[in-house]
Order: structure tokens, then C-alpha cells, then sequence
């Protein structure tokens, strides 16, 4: 049983709303869909119901999404201190939440220490020097090691985790590392590996051998340590970004990693960030600039790489659509969406078919729900976007837009 269809296409957004959206909240804009978080999330827990579940949070830290996600039951996995104090804010259970530890600064650790003595978090180590510096921390809570399963996977090799040596504890060293983590009075709870981000159907053979990787090394830890509460296999879960592209069969991807995993007695766990929430969110970008070259007709639009690092960053594609009301009636072209930043690489996409375009045209980006506001920036000196989202007939703003007294306010420099 699934909820909602697994594929969520540009189209399926209102247009009109989004047109009323842009007007009273301006651009660029992003647009979380609140219900379409939730149908994720019960795909998820429906395809993976005998798992436990976490929400990578990186992927959308905003409060209404994390509420809604938490509200769901799932647990949430965070990459730093303020990941952590976001998810707790939002109402995370402490015992359900995860810091993942990647050479962590120790302002993360002091933190997470101190925090996890009151909330019962998780701290998931990657290094043997992290252990030290909880142990130096006086850390009693529960500890999770990570492993570097030595296989990785994703949409690109930047996000291609799972062999990199700066992530986890290389595997056949975790055994060792296990035992002196409960020599030295760490509860040991559980054992954690990632492949990498955006797994599609072709990286299922990737996946499937780390988490056999993992079912071995659980076997081999709790052999020699006793029992253990739960093994992650990390998150990684692909949606589908091109029109053409088929969505991954959740029920399939979950039978393969029970089946890879085999008999070990500790729970199975997995971690998704992007897939809980990429479809469910659109960026509104209006055109400013209108400009046939030889080669392409540049559509100049006010979000850039500023806004949607994805495209520069990892050559990654996004949908992009013409929200113009009168679209039908004019003749495609072929476009180059570009942004307002001093850099080659800001482009949102290139080859694109849209209706001829004009100045004050509303454009919409598809599945930047995930990744997107999360990896925005201030290059430039250009204010972050705002961020709505949407409950039913509903829209709330969930993040003003960031005003260029926001930046400077930062400075102590005065004359
Ligand atoms: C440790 C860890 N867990 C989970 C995730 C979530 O990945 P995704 O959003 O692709 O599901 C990431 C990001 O790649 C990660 O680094
Ligand atoms: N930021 C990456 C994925 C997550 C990487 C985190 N480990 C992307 O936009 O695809």
C-alpha cells in the first residue's frame, strides 16, 4: 500500500496559486506543499514498516517541515549542533534523534555533550579521535559507531559517501573500535554507514552490497560486544528529477536491504532526507531579462545559484516550467535560464524548451524541496529567499526574506 503517487511532476502544481503566491510574497520564492511531505513520509513507513525511520534534516530544516515530519513518528539524524537544536525545537523526541559526527568542531561536541545528558541523544562517532573527545567530555550517553563500508553510491560523485575516506571508520577496523568503545564505558548502541545521496534504480547493487557489509560487521560486533539496538544503513534514497525519469520502487528497495541484511539481531534503520521532501517543495522565479544570442535565447531571472546551488554545484538537473498565463499561445524557444550572479557556472538549465519568453514571466523549479534553501548563501551580497508553505487552502510564511541590512548586520567594523 502507498499514499499518493511516488512521482510528483511540475505540472501537478496549481498554477494559478502559485502566480497569487509569487504576487503577495514576491521572488524568488520557495514553496513547501506541507500534505505532499506527509505522503512521502507514509510511502516511506509503508515500504519500510518494519524499519526504523529517520529524517535526515539537512535536507529541509524549515520549522513547519521538520514539525510535519516529526509528527509522522520517524526520528531525525542531524549533521551538526544546530541541526540538533533545530530538530528538539520542533518538538524531536531527544532519544529519537542522531548527531552524526563529521570532524566535529568542538563547539558541536561541547553541545551535543551537555545536551545529550538531559535529551538521551545518539552520537554517532566516525573517527577513534572523536571517542577521545567525548571521553575527554566525560560523554555517557548512547554511542553509535560508524562505519566506511568501502562501497558508495549517488547522483554524482561530490555526494558519493560510502568509500570516501573522510567518512566512518574503515570497515574492518570497527570490530576493534567497538570493543574498546565498551572497555572504556561507552554504551554502545548501534553501528551507522551511508552510501551517498540520490540512489537511483541502477546504484540498487551498491547499496545492496553495503548493507550486506553491514549485516557482516553487525554479526562480528555483536559476536564480540554483546547486543546492540539498531544498524543504520544510511539514507541516499533517489526521487526522480527529469520528466522521463521512473521513481524507485520503495517496496522493492526494501525488501533488498532486508533480504541483503539477513539474520542479525538489531534493528534495521535507515535515514532518507531528500526523498521525505524534493517534490514537495517548488522555487517561483520571475524573468527579469529577455536576450537572443547566436547560440540560445539567455533568460535572466532574479534566483540564482544564491538560491539553488544544485545546478552549479553538481550539474544537476530541475524541471523548470513557464507559469505565464498566456503560455499556450506562444511559440517555444530554446532557453538558458541564468541567474543574477557574476559567475559562469549560474545557470539553472540550459537546452530548456519554454514558451517564447518576457520580461516579468513567472517561472517555476521543480523538486527543490530538498537541498535548495538549505545550501543558499549570500555571494554577491544577495539576500536569502523567503519560504512559505502551504497547509491545505492555507500559505504561511515560514521564513522572511532576508534583507541586505540582515548580512551587513553582521559586520563590527565601523569608521
Ligand atoms: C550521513 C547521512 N545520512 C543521510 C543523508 C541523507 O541523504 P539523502 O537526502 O540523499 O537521503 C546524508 C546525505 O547524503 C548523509 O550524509
Ligand atoms: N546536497 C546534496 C545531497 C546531500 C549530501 C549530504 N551528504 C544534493 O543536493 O544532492
Amino acid at each position: 500500500m502507498t499514499t499518493g503517487s511516488a512521482v510528483r511532476r511540475l505540472s501537478a502544481w496549481d498554477a494559478e496559486r502559485l502566480r497569487g503566491l509569487a504576487e503577495e510574497y514576491e521572488t524568488p520564492l520557495y514553496v513547501y506543499d506541507l500534505e505532499r511531505v506527509r505522503d512521502n513520509a507514509a510511502r516511506l513507513q509503508s515500504a519500510f514498516d518494519e524499519e526504523e525511520i529517520s529524517y535526515a534534516i539537512k535536507a529541509n530544516t524549515t520549522r513547519p517541515v521538520l514539525s510535519t515530519i516529526e509528527a509522522t513518528g520517524v526520528g531525525a539524524e542531524c549533521a551538526s549542533a544546530g541541526e540538533v537544536e533545530r530538530a528538539l525545537a520542533a518538538g524531536f523526541d531527544g532519544a529519537d534523534v542522531r548527531y552524526t559526527a563529521v570532524n566535529p568542531p568542538a563547539r558541536d561536541l561541547d553541545y551535543v555533550v551537555d545536551t545529550a545528558a538531559d535529551e538521551d541523544l545518539i552520537v554517532t562517532v566516525g573517527a577513534a579521535d572523536t571517542l577521545d573527545q567525548l571521553a575527554e567530555r566525560g560523554f555517557s550517553g548512547r554511542l553509535c559507531i560508524r562505519a566506511n563500508p568501502g562501497v558508495g553510491a549517488g547522483h554524482h560523485e561530490k555526494v558519493s559517501t560510502g568509500a570516501a575516506p573522510k567518512f566512518g571508520v574503515p570497515l574492518d577496523r570497527v570490530p576493534d573500535l567497538a570493543a574498546e568503545a565498551v572497555d572504556r564505558g561507552f554504551d554502545l548502541v548501534g553501528l551507522h554507514a551511508h552510501a551517498g545521496s540520490g540512489i537511483s534504480g541502477g546504484d540498487l547493487e551498491a547499496h545492496r552490497e553495503l548493507v550486506a557489509r553491514m549485516g557482516e560487521l553487525s554479526r562480528t560486533v555483536i559476536a564480540d560486544v554483546g547486543n546492540i539496538e539498531f544498524v543504520n544503513v544510511g539514507g541516499g534514497l533517489g526521487v526522480p528529477y527529469r520528466e522521463d525519469q521512473a521513481p524507485l520502487d520503495l517496496d522493492a528497495v526494501a525488501a533488498a536491504t532486508r533480504d541483503a541484511f539477513g539474520d542479525v539481531d538489531a534493528r534495521l534503520g535507515i535515514e532518507p532526507g531528500r526523498y521525505f521532501v524534493a517534490d514537495a517543495g517548488v522555487l517561483l522565479t520571475r524573468v527579469n531579462t529577455v536576450k537572443p544570442t547566436p547560440e540560445t535565447t539567455v533568460v535572466g531571472v532574479d534566483a540564482g545559484m544564491t538560491t539553488l546551488v544544485r545546478p552549479a554545484m553538481y550539474d544537476s538537473y530541475h524541471a523548470i516550467r513557464s507559469l505565464a498565463a498566456d503560455a499556450r499561445t506562444r511559440e517555444p524557444v530554446s532557453a538558458t535560464v541564468a541567474g543574477p550572479i557574476c559567475e559562469t557556472a549560474d545557470v539553472l538549465g540550459e537546452d530548456r524548451s519554454l514558451p517564447d519568453p518576457e520580461r516579468d514571466d513567472l517561472l517555476v523549479v521543480g523538486n527543490a524541496g530538498a537541498y535548495g534553501y538549505e545550501m543558499s548563501s549570500n555571494y554577491n551580497s544577495r539576500p536569502r529567499p523567503a519560504a512559505v508553505a502551504l497547509e491545505g487552502d492555507e500559505a504561511r510564511l515560514a521564513v522572511r526574506r532576508e534583507a541586505v541590512a540582515d548580512i551587513t548586520g553582521l559586520e563590527t567594523w565601523s569608521e
